[in-house]
């Protein structure tokens, strides 16, 4: 099955890049080929693979038994924890360094995979619908966060939200 097909893209570094598109038109299939994870079938790929990536995955991807505190360590191993705290105290999580991630709601867990991919050292960012599971507040919340601590670097985003490609995005790709 054909899913990109003559697809053609060229992006500044230090941009963020918002791919839209309905539901099974490929939008995962283009961050997991950029990012080297799918090799294409054909087609050729530059300024990708000898960048730093960090990563939201569609899911979480996060180690459930550890605590929030021991998975942000996975991706920043010489962070403080009063970085770690403030991270998590700008996303709404103010206080649960130590908790287990296994006690943590869906929106909470969410946003802990995107902390942790914040915290990397990186130049390019990949975030398969980094937002799912929250409300509008705490949306807005991780958006600004977001736009914060990628400033000046590449960010690709796949999204539904045409809220978040709004506030976010300066570049949209639309596929079909
Ligand atoms: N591992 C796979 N093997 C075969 N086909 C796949 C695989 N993963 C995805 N596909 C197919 O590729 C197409 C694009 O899927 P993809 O997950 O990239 O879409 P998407 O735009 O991210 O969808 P959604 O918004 O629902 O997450 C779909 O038709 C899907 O069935």
């Amino acid at each position: 099955m054909t899913v990109l097909d003559r697809f053609r893209l060229s992006v500044p570094a230090g941009s963020r890049v918002c791919v839209m598109g309905p539901s099974g038109c490929g939008k995962t299939t283009l961050l997991r080929v950029m990012m080297g994870l799918l090799p294409p079938d054909s087609g050729r790929l530059s300024g990708f693979a000898e960048r730093k990536k960090s990563a939201v995955f569609q899911e979480n991807r996060l180690c459930e038994n550890l605590s929030v505190r021991a998975n942000l360590r996975l991706s920043a191993p010489r962070a403080e924890d009063r970085t770690l705290e403030a991270v998590l105290a700008s996303l709404g999580l103010k206080g649960f360094l130590r908790r287990p991630v296994r006690t943590l709601s869906g929106g909470m867990q969410r946003r802990i995979a995107l902390a942790r991919a914040l915290l990397a050292d990186y130049e390019l960012l990949f975030l398969d619908e980094p937002f799912t599971g929250l409300d509008g507040e705490t949306r807005r919340q991780a958006e600004d966060f977001l736009r914060e601590q990628s400033r000046g670097k590449t960010v690709f985003l796949a999204t539904h939200s045409e809220e978040t490609a709004r506030v976010l995005a300066d570049q949209i790709i639309l596929l079909a």
